[in-house]
C-alpha cells in the first residue's frame, strides 16, 4: 500500500491546471459502444479508474488506446455483452455499460459494481429506468442479466435524482426509438457533459442540466470528438487546500459555474475569489479565519456536492467555531471523521451527522484514507498540520487525482508519495 507523507503548514503559491473530470470521462468512454466509428477524447485523466473502463471496452471488444491526454475508442469491433465480473469489481462506473450495451447488441451482462465504500449504492434504479425502455432483466446466479428487442422511448421518472441512473438511461435513450422522457433526472454538469457528446453522437438531448430532459433516439449514431469538462472536484480540492493553509494560487479550466455552494461560503469567510475568465479563478486566503459557524448540508447538484464533504471538512477544522456538516446523498460517508480526529480534529459525529468544533491545532501523525475524497481530505488536513503526517492508502486517492503529490508540490507544498 502507498503512502503520502506531508509536512504541513506552508504557504501555496502559483498556479494549478485542473484536469479533465473523472465522473464526465467515465460515463462519456462508456458511451462510445453506441458510436458506429471511432472517437477521439480530448483531456481525459490518467486514472485507475479511467484504465479500468479502458479494460472494459477492450474486453468487450472495442480497440481503446491512450494518446497522451487523449483517448481513442474504435467502437466497431465491438461484440461480446458481458461486462467481466473482475473489472466490475474495481469500480462503480463499470455499471454505465449496462444501457449503451443493451442498445447497441440488445443484451448485456454484469455483476455488482464495486466503487467507493460510502454507501449500500443499489442499481435499482437503473434497472427500473431500462425496464422503462423495454430491457427484460433477470438474476442468474448473482449476474444481472438485461435483454430486450430493440429498446422504445418512454417515460422514466426517478424518485430520486440519481446521477448514474439518469446517465444510464440517456445512453440507452439515444440509440432507443422514439423519445424518452426523463422526469427528477439529475442535474450535474457531468450530465450535461455526457449529453452534449450524445448529440454529437447524433441523438436529441434536450433539457440536460434540468430535472426534465428528452431524448430522441437514433438508430445510427455516428462518430465524434470531445473535449472533457473540467474535474470541478478536483478544482475545489486544490481551492480548499489553499483556503485553509493560506497563499495564492489561480486554478485554470476551472468551471466557475459548476460550484454554486462553494463561491459563497467561502467568500463569506474571507477567502478572496477573483475571477480571471469564465475558467479561471484566483484564490486568496490568509488561512487565518474570524469565529463563524458554518453548517451544510450536501445534495444533489446544485446543492452542495457530497464528493467536497469531506475536502470541506477538513477546511472547516482551521476556522474558529462550532459547525454543522449534514450528508444527505449516502448514509455512510463519514469514514474520515475518525481519521481527521486522529490529527487532533475535535469532532462528533454519527452516520450522517457531523459537529466540528473548528480553530483547534491539528498535529502530524499516521492515518489511512478510507475512501477517495476522504483521502483527499485527509491530504488537505495534513498541509494544515503541524508536523509529518503519514496518509495511507494512496492508490486510493489517486483513484481521483492524477500526479497530486507533484502539483501539490508545484504550489509549494511538502508532500512526497512513496
Ligand atoms: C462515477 C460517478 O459519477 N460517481 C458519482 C455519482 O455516483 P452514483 O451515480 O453512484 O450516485 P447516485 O446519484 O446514483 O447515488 C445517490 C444516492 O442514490 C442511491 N441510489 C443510486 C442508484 C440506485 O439505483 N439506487 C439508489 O438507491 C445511492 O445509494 C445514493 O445514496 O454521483 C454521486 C452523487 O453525486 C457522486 O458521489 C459520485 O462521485
Ligand atoms: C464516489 C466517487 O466515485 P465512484 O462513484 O466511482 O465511487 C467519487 O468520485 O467521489
Amino acid at each position: 500500500m502507498g503512502e503520502f507523507v506531508v509536512r504541513g503548514r506552508r504557504r501555496l503559491t502559483g498556479t494549478v491546471r485542473v484536469n479533465g473530470a473523472k465522473n464526465a470521462a467515465l460515463p462519456i468512454m462508456a458511451a462510445t459502444v453506441l458510436a458506429s466509428r471511432p472517437v477521439l477524447l480530448h483531456d481525459v485523466p490518467d486514472l485507475r479508474d479511467i484504465r479500468v473502463m479502458s479494460q472494459v471496452l477492450q474486453a468487450l471488444g472495442a480497440e481503446v488506446e491512450r494518446r497522451g491526454s487523449d483517448i481513442f475508442v474504435d467502437p466497431r469491433t465491438i461484440n461480446n455483452y458481458v461486462v467481466p465480473a473482475e473489472l466490475m469489481q474495481e469500480m462503480r462506473a463499470s455499471i454505465f455499460l449496462l444501457g449503451p450495451l443493451l442498445a447497441r447488441l440488445g443484451a448485456a451482462e454484469a455483476t455488482q459494481p464495486g466503487g467507493c465504500a460510502i454507501g449500500q449504492r443499489p442499481i435499482d434504479l437503473h434497472l427500473y429506468a431500462l425496464e422503462q425502455l423495454g430491457a427484460r432483466i433477470c438474476d442468474e446466479d448473482g449476474r444481472t442479466v438485461l435483454r430486450a428487442d430493440g429498446l422504445h422511448g418512454n417515460e422514466v421518472h426517478f424518485p430520486f435524482p440519481s446521477v448514474g441512473a439518469t446517465e444510464n438511461v440517456l445512453m440507452a435513450a439515444a440509440m432507443a426509438e422514439g423519445e424518452t422522457r426523463i422526469r427528477n433526472a439529475a442535474m450535474e454538469p457531468e450530465i450535461v457533459d455526457l449529453a452534449q457528446f450524445l448529440e454529437k453522437l447524433g441523438a436529441t438531448v434536450r433539457g440536460a442540466g434540468t430535472p426534465d430532459i428528452r431524448v430522441t433516439g437514433n438508430p445510427h449514431l455516428g462518430a465524434t470528438e470531445h473535449t472533457i469538462i473540467g474535474d470541478r472536484i478536483e478544482a475545489a480540492t486544490f481551492i480548499l487546500a489553499v483556503a485553509a493553509t493560506g497563499g495564492d494560487i489561480v486554478v485554470q479550466n476551472c468551471m466557475v459555474d459548476h460550484l454554486p455552494g462553494l463561491w459563497t461560503r467561502l467568500k463569506e469567510l474571507g477567502v478572496m475569489i477573483e475571477e480571471l475568465d469564465a475558467e479561471t479563478v484566483r484564490v486568496v486566503s490568509e488561512g487565518v479565519f474570524k469565529p463563524c459557524p458554518v453548517s451544510i448540508a450536501t445534495a444533489p447538484y446544485p446543492g452542495f456536492a457530497t464528493d467536497l464533504q469531506p475536502q470541506f471538512m477538513s477546511f472547516l477544522l482551521q476556522v474558529p467555531g462550532v459547525h454543522l456538516i449534514t450528508e444527505r446523498v449516502f448514509e455512510n460517508r463519514l469514514g474520515h471523521t475518525i481519521e481527521l480526529r486522529r490529527l487532533g480534529a475535535q469532532i462528533v459525529a454519527d452516520q450522517r451527522v457531523a459537529l466540528i468544533y473548528g480553530g483547534h491545532p491539528l498535529h502530524g501523525t499516521v492515518v489511512t484514507a478510507p475512501d477517495l475524497r476522504a483521502g483527499a481530505a485527509l491530504v488537505n488536513a495534513a498541509l494544515i498540520a503541524e508536523g509529518e503526517t503519514v496518509i495511507r492508502g494512496r492508490e486510493v486517492i489517486e483513484r481521483g487525482y492524477e500526479n497530486l503529490d507533484y502539483r501539490l508540490r508545484s504550489l509549494g507544498a511538502d508532500i512526497v508519495a512513496r
